[in-house]
């Protein structure tokens, strides 16, 4: 059964004079993953801050597991949130065991309990305890501290996970490695919520049981990658469809 994890009800967003989100109302299930897609400034980053209550909405209602985002303790909750970001700001000073240790510390685990779960997540996200779990960030590729914020973000088992343009800045091979593993990493994981924020439109059709589309603070659509390609329920879906024709048109050209 649908159970409702993430809900927007009529959400308004303002910053100062401009309305960045001027109604979005939607709803993600328990154990969904979501991509979210758009143009720049379109909102996204916006979206995902008001999910975890770093933004407060100008009105309307945001509910995590069925509660307001308000009646929820918001350091509570920022701790039961794992959060992948593209510039993935691993303390430079502590060593990729630390790193992956810092929320389960904050929240009080034993040390046994502690070292269990950093192997389980290292070994997660294919990095060897033996090899990696004491070095320090600047000795790890970008790829490979991608996969350490990734094993930080899982670190206290939070039941969703929210990802900002978490491959921006990685080399299409990389890339793709990657984005297998997130969505085997999904697949393994039962109910977990994914909410992920990308620019890179096959990433979004690729990972997304169901994708959002943005433009301008508005849902153009929300639907699965097959009924987004099959049917386009907006000109400006179709033209963000168009932009990827483009590109297999130039390769169709160029073979
Ligand atoms: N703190 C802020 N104060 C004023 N305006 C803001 C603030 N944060 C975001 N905005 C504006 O809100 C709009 C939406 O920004 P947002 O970062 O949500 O877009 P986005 O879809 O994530 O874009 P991108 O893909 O480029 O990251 C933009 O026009 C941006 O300039």
């Amino acid at each position: 059964m649908n159970q409702p994890e993430i809900e927007f009800e009529h959400v308004v967003k303002r910053f100062g004079q401009t309305t960045v989100i001027p109604d979005l109302s939607f709803t993600i299930n328990k154990g969904e993953f979501v991509t979210v897609l758009g143009s720049s400034g379109s909102g996204k980053t916006t979206t995902l801050k008001m999910i975890n209550g770093l933004w407060q909405p100008t009105s309307g209602t945001v509910k995590i597991g069925g509660k307001e985002l308000t009646e929820h303790n918001q350091v509570d909750l920022r701790r039961h949130v794992g959060y992948v970001v593209q510039q993935i700001a691993l303390f430079p000073h502590l060593t990729i065991k630390q790193n992956i240790a810092v929320v389960p510390k904050l929240l009080g685990w034993e040390q046994a309990k502690i070292d269990q779960r950093v192997d389980e997540l290292l070994d997660l996200v294919k990095l060897p305890s033996d090899q990696y779990a004491d070095r320090y960030p600047a000795q790890l590729s970008g790829g490979q501290q991608q996969r350490v914020g990734l094993a930080r973000a899982l670190a206290a088992n939070p039941d969703f996970i929210l990802f900002d343009e978490p491959l921006g800045a990685l080399d299409a091979l990389t890339r793709i490695d990657l984005q297998k593993e997130i969505k085997n990493l999904h697949a393994s994981l039962a109910d977990k919520t994914f909410f992920f924020v990308t620019h890179d439109i096959n990433e979004a059709l690729y990972l997304g049981q169901r994708v959002m589309v943005m433009n301008r603070g508005r849902l153009e659509q929300f639907a699965s990658p097959e009924t987004i390609v099959q049917h386009p329920a907006s000109p400006f879906v179709e033209e963000l469809l168009a932009t990827e024709e483009r590109n297999q048109e130039l390769w169709r050209r160029l073979q």
